[in-house]
């Protein structure tokens, strides 16, 4: 058995450059990962299976497609290996722009490439056709993304550094929140994140006002550095001095009814 923690996934900054013709956007963002996220395991089996548990779990099993099976059967039909029983610990809150989905295919994709020797390399192009965000989170490390954000440029991130995630709850569909960007590009990712943007929070806002509550409770918390929406949204971020003022922030928010992970950036 092979057990994998699919790491909630944050962009520090993400700037949308241009809309292409495919569809899809080009982006420049600054990808980041914290410690605690969905947890996968996998096992060789007689026979496929997969089962979903977890606090965000049955949002999901109505759901005939995953991308973990996606990812399962996307390995097999080019690495073979044969049958697996996969369990998905669903922590994460679903379509909430910290990248659960892509972050469990990942994490699916290196348990497999464990239990069957291959090296995390090899699974790039598979990644790339997972989704926009899953090679990022194979990678699993501070980078750059550019292009769809599939094209990673490792950079130094900040270990360590105390982090607190908030959602109010509310699913944001990615497609839709890139469909209702301005298509006016505000200029390249700046050296500083700090000096950054999310170029999706005022489409993700207008969708789900609730985010410039979050947006605000977090700036208010004493001792919060850099705090901005994650992606598509609704999930927001803090990053925190100290450990004590992210749990001072955590106490303080308690009783909204907003789901929270107080964590570390790895
Ligand atoms: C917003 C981010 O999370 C930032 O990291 C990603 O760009 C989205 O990554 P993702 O959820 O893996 O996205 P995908 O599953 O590839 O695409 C979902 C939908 O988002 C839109 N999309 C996604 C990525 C991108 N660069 N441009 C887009 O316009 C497209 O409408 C697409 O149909
Ligand atoms: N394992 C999974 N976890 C979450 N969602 C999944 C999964 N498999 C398929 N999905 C589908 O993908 C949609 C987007 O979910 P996900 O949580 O990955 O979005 P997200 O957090 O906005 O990601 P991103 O930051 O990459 O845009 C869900 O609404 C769900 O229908």
């Amino acid at each position: 058995m092979v057990t994998e923690i699919a790491k909630a996934k944050l962009n520090l900054a993400l700037h949308v450059r241009a809309r292409r013709p495919d569809g899809y956007h080009e982006l420049e963002t600054l990808f980041a990962f914290v410690a605690d996220g969905d947890v996968v395991q996998v096992e060789p089996s007689e026979a496929d299976s997969f089962t979903i548990t977890g606090p965000f779990g049955a949002l999901l099993s109505g759901e005939g497609d995953n991308l973990v099976t996606r990812a399962a059967s996307a390995f097999r039909e080019r690495f073979g290996g044969g049958a697996h029983a996969i369990t998905l610990d669903k922590r994460l809150p679903v379509a909430s722009g910290i990248g659960g989905g892509s972050a469990d295919a990942a994490a699916t994709l290196r348990a497999l490439g464990v239990l069957h020797g291959v090296a995390v390399d090899e699974m790039f192009d598979i990644a790339d056709r997972l989704g926009s965000d899953v090679p990022a989170c194979l990678f699993g490390r501070s980078a750059i993304g550019r292009g769809r954000g599939e094209q990673l440029e490792p950079v130094a991130g900040l270990p360590g550094m105390p982090v607190l995630l908030v959602n109010p709850g509310v699913g944001v569909s990615t497609a839709e929140v890139f469909r209702r960007w301005d298509g006016v590009d505000r200029g390249p990712l700046p050296v500083d994140p700090r000096a950054g943007r999310n170029d999706l929070e005022p489409p993700a806002r207008a969708i789900a006002p609730v985010i410039d509550d979050v947006l605000e409770a977090l700036a208010a918390s004493q001792g919060a550095g850099l705090v901005r929406m994650s992606g598509s949204g609704a999930t927001c971020f803090a990053l925190f001095e100290d450990v004590a003022s992210r749990d001072a922030a955590v106490e303080a928010l308690a009783g909204r009814g907003w789901w929270m992970l107080a964590s570390y950036l790895t």
